[in-house]
């Protein structure tokens, strides 16, 4: 880490010990508590629900920190992980030093840690979500010898009593500024905080979702992250969604991650970028194009979509949200600039260096040779993903497609260079598969597709079998046409699902 990252780093820890997290060792952390009079610990981890869970520690002495610090703790995980049976079930959680920061929350100086699970011979806990994800990450980087870095972008709505003052208008939020939004400060505030506790953002903004029902506002925004290696790309979103449920707490609102909130309505996604590196150098991109890599990455990706939504899309209100018009993935094609596709090309930044000139005169200096920003954006999961399943199932699925007979014709097929809806391409359409329309459709996907994840032991078969029992235990066949029109029923389903993930 460079002086410069060091000296306006948002994270205490970073600027008081002067060196990259990665470095922190348990003498770092014991100084930092020392001389910051930090009081109590708290163990943190994401269990099968999604949610961040805590064991609050009270430190005692320096031997106590020493052995918090050193040992970990022993908890119960058949009550954290369905597939852990009772009887069995003691787990251990080790801190990882890297994750420090202290709470923002806390009254008394406290240190918060994510944690990892090891199993009773002190091994990584085979289903761990988190393991997963590190196992993928590593086969991808021993097949290839490049990094994948990734990076979310967190949708919610903030739910409150309704206020006519400046009205947001429906449906058009998008980047409202205000007096015209509610909740910016909310945003702010969440932002510093996640930064604080080491998550690096590129930035928040509001979103198109914008609507009143009776008495209750409904307001959308966006926050989203930079590229990271994949681990800390994960950690950064489950952080920030405890962050804006604590702060939505603390507001008097709820924050919900809900894939839909009522139909007819932008629902919120949880769209990831994602982008290959080797030596710094971004390999998306080559000659100024999207390379042969990144084509076969996304052939993938798109082979394996349907399965992929039994890991993003993992509640009946998913299915709510993966309709035409409301700029969510219905058909399994890619695009550039088209939200309706699995797999979208933002900008790039290609071939337009100059514009820093031309909007300032009076600026020449060059732009310095920064690596490419390019990245391809998967747009099916929503709130309801475990963010780790998810992206270790996109990691899978990329890492096939490098080496997929066919791969780079199938990309050729599958891309549709505008909207997918124009009358032009309604011949094409039809040739395109379709999303899985239910969690029950999704089970089946992920039943015939299994051995992709499979392989080389990155995704154990018991936790596939688990996915698919609880998809297939929501019995939701039909669902969407069934409740099409029955507003009661639909805002039941929603309140249901409210708060999952
Ligand atoms: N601007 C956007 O891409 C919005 C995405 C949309 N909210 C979704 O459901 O995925």
């Amino acid at each position: 880490m460079k002086d410069s990252e060091i000296l306006m780093n948002p994270n205490e820890l970073v600027r008081f010990l002067k060196k990259d997290p990665a470095d922190f060792t348990k003498e770092d952390i014991t100084r930092f508590c020392e001389e910051n009079g930090i009081e109590m610990v708290n163990f943190r981890y994401a269990a099968e629900d999604g949610k961040l869970k805590t064991l609050n520690f009270v430190i005692s002495s320096k031997e106590h920190l020493d052995t918090i610090l050193s040992d970990g703790e022993r908890v119960d995980g058949s009550n954290l992980f369905s597939f852990i049976e009772a009887g069995s079930s003691d787990l251990y959680v080790i801190p990882r030093y890297r994750t420090a920061f202290v709470s923002p929350f806390a009254e008394v100086p406290t240190l918060e840690f994510l944690c990892s699970f090891y199993d009773s011979d002190g091994k990584p806990l085979e289903s761990a979500p988190e393991y997963v994800l590190r196992k993928a990450d590593e086969e991808f980087t021993r097949r290839t010898g490049y990094t994948f870095k990734a990076l979310g972008e967190l949708e919610y709505y903030v739910i409150s009593p309704r206020d006519d003052l400046y009205p947001g208008r429906d449906q058009k939020g998008y980047h409202s500024a205000e007096p015209f939004v509610k909740f910016a400060d909310l945003r702010d505030e969440a932002m510093l905080l996640v930064a604080r506790a080491g998550g690096r953002i590129k930035y928040g903004h509001s979103e198109v979702g914008c609507f009143y029902n009776d008495d209750t506002y409904y307001e959308q925004h966006e926050i989203e992250f930079l590229p990271m290696p994949v681990e800390q790309a994960v950690e950064q979103l489950i952080v920030a969604k405890w962050v804006l449920r604590m702060l939505g707490n603390q507001y008097g609102v709820e924050i919900s991650f809900a894939p839909k909130i009522t139909v007819g309505k932008a629902g919120s996604g949880l769209h990831f970028h994602m982008l290959v590196e080797k030596d710094g150098r971004n390999l998306l991109v080559e000659e100024g194009r999207l390379s042969p890599l990144a084509r076969k990455m996304i052939a993938g990706i798109l082979d394996a979509s349907d399965a992929l939504t039994a890991f993003g899309n993992t509640i009946p209100t998913s299915y709510l949200r993966l309709v035409p018009h409301q700029e969510a993935p219905t058909t399994v094609c890619w695009g550039d600039r088209n939200r309706s596709v699995v797999v979208r090309v933002p900008l790039g930044w290609i071939g337009a260096d100059s514009m820093t000139h031309d909007a300032n005169p009076g600026e020449n200096g060059l732009t310095p040779n920064r690596p490419s920003k390019q990245t391809f954006e998967y747009r099916v999961a929503d709130g309801s993903a475990d963010p780790y399943l998810i992206v270790s199932a996109l990691i899978v699925a990329a890492l096939r497609g490098t080496g997929m007979p066919g791969a780079l014709e199938a990309a050729e097929n599958l891309y549709v260079s505008g909207n997918i809806f124009r009358p032009e391409f309604k011949e094409r359409l039809a040739e395109f598969r379709q999303l899985p329309a239910s969690c029950v459709e999704s089970a089946e996907a992920l039943e015939a597709k299994r051995a992709i994840f499979e392989e080389n032991g990155i995704f154990p078969a018991g936790m596939i079998d688990s996915r698919i029992a609880t998809l297939k235990a929501f019995d939701d066949r039909g669902l969407s046409e069934r409740l099409y029109g029955n507003n009661d029923a639909i805002r039941e389903l929603v309140e249901e699902f409210l708060h999952v993930a």
